[in-house]
């Protein structure tokens, strides 16, 4: 990809996992509603390809997206019990900024972060917990419905269809990633849910690689490590995108420790810069009580 890449929410966890993984490799544009410190930023970006704006803010967006060959979209209110005025604005409105400035510049691709909760409500009473286990052989594969079990989910799904319009109405190619539990150095401790999606850094990295360097039309897969514990399939990111994950949550204890002659090591990226898998010092939104702090 010769052209800049635009990387929206660029200060945060998943955002940070990508720039540590695949830092070096894009020429990229950052933006994100809080200014990024020193320790965020690949070398090589420039304060002109810093952009600290709302995504709601649909001139700054525009500005943003000029000469841009693909978009990785990540800014929005990662918490399931986000409110609704949070989720509209942040995620349903701020998504139709992005991908519309996206379709109108003619950005070839762009990959929206989508997540497990689009359809958490498949994990029904009687599935559960046995579709977190390795021996149940329940998949969604990303041709099912959207079955949100929150109006963060909601928001989610309401992205996706975006994506689809703007895929069917300008021939951008859309990939929806529908990322499961993104944690640093080992799999979320203690939680089988968790588990069961795992995304490590060094896969999350790779995935997202794969989503800027394929050729894929409008596509919904799920973006998780190759966990022996899942109720997701991979097989649409291995065949639309080449996705080819390294880790598994089965190399690890139930309490997060790698086990003896594993081959473990998805925590880290290429680079040596500092570390910020956790959420902004100052979040920016108020802090969501069900999340586990554990590795997020
Ligand atoms: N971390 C995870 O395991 C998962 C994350 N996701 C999705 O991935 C995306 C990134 O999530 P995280 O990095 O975990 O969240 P985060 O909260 O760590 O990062 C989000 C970043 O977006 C920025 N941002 C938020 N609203 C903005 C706005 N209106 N305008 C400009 N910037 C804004 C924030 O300042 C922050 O730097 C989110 O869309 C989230 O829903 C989906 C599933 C799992
Ligand atoms: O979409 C998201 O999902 C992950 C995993 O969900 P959880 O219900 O198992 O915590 C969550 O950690 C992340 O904050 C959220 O954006």
């Amino acid at each position: 990809m010769d052209e800049p890449v635009l990387l929206t929410g660029a200060g945060g966890r998943v955002g940070q996992a990508i720039l540590r993984g695949i830092g070096d490799d894009y020429d990229w544009r950052l933006l994100d509603r809080e200014p990024l410190p020193a320790a965020k930023v690949p070398d090589g970006v420039t304060d002109a390809d810093r952009y600290v704006a709302d995504i709601t803010d649909e001139r700054a967006v525009r500005e943003a997206m000029r000469d841009v060959g693909a978009v990785i979209h990540l800014a929005g209110d990662p918490r399931k019990t986000a409110p609704w005025d949070s989720v509209l604005r942040n995620n349903i409105d701020g998504t139709q900024v992005v991908m519309r400035a996206a379709a109108e510049a003619g950005v070839e691709r762009f990959a929206f972060a989508s997540s497990n909760h689009a359809v958490g409500g498949y994990e029904t009473d009687d599935r559960t917990p046995d579709l977190y286990r390795p021996d149940d052989g329940y998949r969604l594969d990303g041709t099912e419905l959207p079955r949100p079990g929150n109006l963060y989910g909601v928001s989610k799904a309401a992205g996706e269809a975006l994506g689809r319009l703007y895929h069917d109405e300008h021939g951008m190619s859309v990939v929806c990633v529908r990322i499961g539990n993104l944690t640093k150095d080992h799999p979320p401790r203690e939680y089988e849910r968790g588990q069961a999606m795992w995304l490590s850094h060094r896969d999350c990295a790779h995935l997202f690689d794969r989503c800027l360097r394929a050729d894929y039309g409008y596509e919904i897969v799920y973006g998780i490590s190759d966990n022996d514990r899942r109720y997701y399939s991979l097989e649409r990111a291995r065949e639309a995108l080449g996705y080819d994950p390294a880790d598994n949550s089965a190399d690890y204890t139930f309490e997060g420790e790698p086990k003896e002659g594993a081959a473990t090591g998805g925590g880290e990226g290429d680079s040596d810069r500092t570390a910020a898998d956790e959420p902004p010092a100052e979040p920016n939104f108020p802090s969501d009580p069900d999340t586990p702090t554990d590795g997020a």
